[in-house]
Order: structure tokens, then C-alpha cells, then sequence
């Protein structure tokens, strides 16, 4: 199978070099053209643009920063819908709102082609091992073509319905992580200015009920002040807003995400945005005391 592949950052190039390990054909394309090398070394074709990898490919992922880049790679001069139509898909799986997938969605449609959103859960790791969790929505004979890729990119795909619906899931997820986020790396602070070990509470944490492997892989490098980027702090703080607009548009009153958000803006103002997004614990111990009043 032959797919073209937009965005080389964090998640696309793992993703991208992972379909190349699994036998498919793959063009890819990235803003900063020279990220594009590493995966010719691995047997990618280079597509000059967004427009030049739709035309090459019956099928094309992207895999972008935020909704202004997905909008961007589309719409703007050599994007996407100057070479999308009948008989092409495309399938973008970044992170956006419900409203940035419908408005892809309605142009690429227009122009006779397909189109399913498909946001993932998992992060690097996941996404070198295949191990992602698709949420996708949208056109389903293209959604039912794209499970080979699927397949290979994750361990499941939920197939969620309309356009918007693999957004909202994802947004969802996200917001309850950022707060178990928020949550950890308050307990780590306040359990060391009690005068308790942090390992200790990793340790009792982790034989428990809120046991979970978010805790379990990134408590340890919190500790250590270790913030090599999986999933950036910056990426984080988008998809809170996001949910938060979310909630905003359904009238769920939200104060445990909106407080976390506060937390992960603090921590882009201070020039943490492109560490992993659990950097927020840096915030959450500048705000504790250095002792007892
Ligand atoms: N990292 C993670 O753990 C996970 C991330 N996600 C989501 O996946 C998406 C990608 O994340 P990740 O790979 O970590 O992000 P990165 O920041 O590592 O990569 C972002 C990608 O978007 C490209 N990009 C940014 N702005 C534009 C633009 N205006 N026009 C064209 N391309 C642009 C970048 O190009 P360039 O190289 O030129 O900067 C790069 O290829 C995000 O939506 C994120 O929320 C989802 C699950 C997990
Ligand atoms: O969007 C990023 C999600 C990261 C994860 O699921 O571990």
C-alpha cells in the first residue's frame, strides 16, 4: 500500500518510519524539508509539498502541530485541496477541535475526496511499537481502507461515527491526563514538603487502585528533573483549551481541568512549552512553600 505522510515532528516521523518497517510505500513531507532525510534513509520518497504527496498518493496522513497547522497544510498555496478528489483520502490524525475537522472535512469533501479524522492516544513510545489507540470518524468506506495502516500504527481503532466525534474522544482523554498530571505533581510536592519520600509515594501509588503506567514511566524522571520530550508541554496546553472550549460550548462546568490549564500556561510563560508536558511538575513545586509558616 502507498501512503503519503505529512508532518515529521515527535509522532509523524515514529509513525512514518514504523509503515516503512511494514512494507508500505511512503512519500513524506515536512515544513522543515531537511526532517524529511531521516526517513529517506529508511526508504521514504520526498513530495515537495502538501499538494505534491496528494497528487503521488491515493491516500495521505498528516500528522501536525495544532489545528492552525492543519488548516495550513490544506487550504493555504501548494496545501492539500489543490490536489484532493474523487478517489483520494485523506486522514489527518493531530489533535484539533471538532470544528477544525469539520471545516477540513467540508472543503476536502467538495473536492469529490474522502476524509476521516483519526487522533491517537499514546505517544512516542507507542508510536515506534505500533501500540497507538485510533480514534477516527468520518467517511467510512475510507476509515475501512485505511485499516491495514491502521493496523500497523496501533493496537485498536474505534470507528466513533461523524466527523468531530474522534476530536471530542481525544480531547476528553487529554483532559483527564493533563489533570492526573496536575494531580501527580502536586502529591510528589506535597509529600516532599511533609518530609516524606517521593519514591516512596511512587511506590505505594503504584501497588494501588489509581496504579497507572502514566504514573509509573514518568513519576521516576519527574524526580529527577528530566523532561526529554515525548509529549510537549505545549501540545498539552492546546488540547486543555480545546477542552475546555469543549466544555464551554456544552455548558460543563470543568474546574479541576481549568485550574491544570492554569498550571500548564504558568509553565509555557515559563519557557517550559517544549519539554514533556510533565514539566508541569516545575510549576507545581515553584507554587508549594519551602517550609511552614
Ligand atoms: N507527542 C505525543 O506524545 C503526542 C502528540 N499528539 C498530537 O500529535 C500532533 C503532533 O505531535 P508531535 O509530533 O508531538 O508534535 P511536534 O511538535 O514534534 O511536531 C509538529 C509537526 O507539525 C509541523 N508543523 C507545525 N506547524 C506547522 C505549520 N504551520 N505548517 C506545517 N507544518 C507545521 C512541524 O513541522 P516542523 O518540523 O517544520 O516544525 C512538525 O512536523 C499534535 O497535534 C499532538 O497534540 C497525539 C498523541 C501523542
Ligand atoms: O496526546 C498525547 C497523548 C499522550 C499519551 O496518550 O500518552
Amino acid at each position: 500500500m502507498e501512503v503519503g505522510f505529512l508532518g515529521l515532528g515527535i509522532m509523524g516521523k515514529a509513525m512514518a518510519a514504523n509503515l516503512l518497517r511494514h512494507g508500505f510505500r511512503v512519500t513524506v513531507w515536512n515544513r522543515t524539508l531537511a526532517k524529511c532525510q531521516e526517513l529517506v534513509a529508511l526508504g521514504a520518497a520526498v513530495g515537495e509539498t502538501p499538494a505534491a504527496v496528494v497528487a503521488k498518493c491515493r491516500y495521505t496522513i498528516a500528522m501536525l502541530s495544532d489545528p492552525s497547522a492543519a488548516l495550513s497544510v490544506v487550504f493555504d498555496k501548494d496545501g492539500v485541496l489543490e490536489q484532493i478528489g474523487e478517489g483520494k483520502g485523506y486522514v489527518d490524525m493531530s489533535t484539533v477541535d471538532a470544528a477544525t475537522s469539520c471545516k477540513i472535512s467540508e472543503a476536502i469533501k467538495q473536492k469529490g475526496g474522502a476524509f476521516v479524522e483519526a487522533p491517537v492516544s499514546g505517544s512516542k513510545k507507542p508510536a515506534e511499537d505500533g501500540q497507538l489507540v485510533i480514534l477516527a470518524a468520518g467517511d467510512k468506506v475510507l476509515y475501512d481502507d485505511m485499516v491495514p495502516a491502521f493496523d500497523v500504527l496501533g493496537k485498536k481503532s474505534f470507528f466513533l461515527g461523524e466527523i468531530g466525534n474522534g476530536a471530542k474522544m481525544k480531547l476528553v482523554v487529554n483532559m483527564i491526563m493533563g489533570s492526573m498530571m496536575n494531580a501527580l505533581s502536586e502529591g510528589l510536592s506535597l509529600a516532599d514538603n511533609s518530609g516524606l519520600s517521593p519514591q516512596t509515594l511512587l511506590d505505594v501509588l503504584d501497588l494501588g487502585a489509581i496504579a497507572n503506567p502514566m504514573f509509573k514511566l514518568k513519576g521516576p524522571s519527574m524526580l529527577q528533573g528530566s523532561y526529554n520530550p515525548a509529549f510537549p508541554l505545549k501540545h498539552q496546553q492546546k488540547d486543555m483549551r480545546l477542552a475546555l472550549a469543549l466544555g464551554d460550548e456544552n455548558a460543563v462546568s470543568m474546574p479541576v481541568a481549568a485550574a491544570s490549564n492554569e498550571a500548564f500556561k504558568k509553565a509555557r510563560s515559563l519557557g517550559l512549552g517544549d519539554l514533556d508536558f510533565s514539566a508541569v511538575y516545575e510549576v507545581l513545586k515553584g507554587a508549594s512553600g519551602s517550609g511552614k509558616a
